[in-house]
C-alpha cells in the first residue's frame, strides 16, 4: 500500500468546524485518482496533509506503513524529497534559472540529476526548444509543463497535482492534462489530482468527492 488515510480529522487553529472528519482511504502504487469538490471543501487540505506540508488533527495518514503525524519537519522534508512529488496551480518556477535549470532542480536536490532523462522529458513535454530561456519567456501552458518536468525528473513514486491545469485555458488544460497522465502512468507513478472540472475527473481511473469533510 503507497497510501493510506485512517480516521483523518483537520481543524485549523481558532476554526469552529473540521474541514475534514474521517476521512479514510487508501491508494496503490501506479494508481491514479481525481479528487473533486466545491470550493473550500478541503482538497488542497487532504493534500497538505497527504504532502507532509501539515499535519492531521487526529487519525493516521501513512505512506509505505510509515505514519507521517509523529515525523519532524525534517523526517517530512526527507520524505518528501525520496518519494512525493508536487505540482501546483501556480507554476512557483525559479526565475533566475532557465528552463533547464529549473526542470534539473528538484533532481539534483534529491541527489539523482541524469542529465539524459531530463532532456528526454524536456523533449518529450515540447520544452526541447525552450531549454535555455526563462520562464518569464514563457507560455503559461509551457511554464506549466516545466513544472511538470521539474516534478517529475527525481522520478517520484506519489505525485500530488492541486489543480495543475486551473490557470490555463481549455485546450492548452486539456493538452497539459493528458501529457501529465501520460507521463505520470509510463513512469508508474500513483497521482491524486485535485481539479473542479467534471470534465477532467471523469478522465481519470478513479473519482473521489469531498463533501461535508467526507469522501463518496
Ligand atoms: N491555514 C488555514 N487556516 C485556517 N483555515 C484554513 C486554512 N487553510 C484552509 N482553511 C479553510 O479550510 C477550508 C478548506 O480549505 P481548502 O483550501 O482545503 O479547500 P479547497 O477544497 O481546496 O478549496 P478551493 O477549491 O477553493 O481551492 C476553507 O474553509 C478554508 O477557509
Amino acid at each position: 500500500m503507497l497510501l493510506s488515510l485512517s480516521d483523518v480529522t483537520k481543524t485549523y487553529p481558532e476554526a469552529t468546524a473540521p474541514v475534514l472528519r474521517g476521512v479514510s482511504m487508501t491508494l496503490q502504487a501506479g494508481e491514479m485518482l481525481a479528487l473533486t469538490g466545491e470550493s473550500g471543501s478541503g482538497k488542497s487540505t487532504l493534500l497538505h496533509l497527504v504532502g507532509g506540508l501539515d499535519s492531521a488533527t487526529s487519525g493516521v495518514v501513512a505512506i509505505d506503513g510509515t505514519d507521517l503525524t509523529p515525523l519532524d519537519d525534517a523526517g517530512r522534508a526527507a520524505l518528501r524529497r525520496g518519494t512525493l512529488g508536487v505540482i501546483f496551480q501556480q507554476f512557483n518556477l525559479i526565475p533566475s534559472l532557465t528552463v533547464a535549470g529549473n526542470i534539473a532542480f528538484q533532481a539534483r536536490l534529491a541527489g539523482c540529476h541524469d542529465p539524459d532523462r531530463t532532456e528526454r522529458l524536456a523533449s518529450r513535454l515540447g520544452l526541447g526548444p525552450h531549454l535555455d530561456k526563462y520562464p518569464e519567456q514563457l507560455s503559461g501552458g509551457q511554464q506549466q509543463r516545466v513544472a511538470i518536468a521539474r516534478t517529475l525528473a527525481p522520478q517520484p513514486r506519489l505525485v500530488l497535482a492541486d489543480e495543475p491545469t486551473g490557470n490555463l485555458d481549455e485546450a492548452t488544460a486539456d493538452t497539459v492534462f493528458d501529457l501529465l497522465c501520460e507521463l505520470v502512468s509510463e513512469t508508474g507513478a500513483a497521482l491524486i489530482l485535485v481539479t473542479h472540472s467534471q470534465r477532467l475527473a471523469a478522465r481519470m481511473p478513479r473519482q473521489l468527492h469531498l463533501a461535508s469533510g467526507q469522501l463518496t
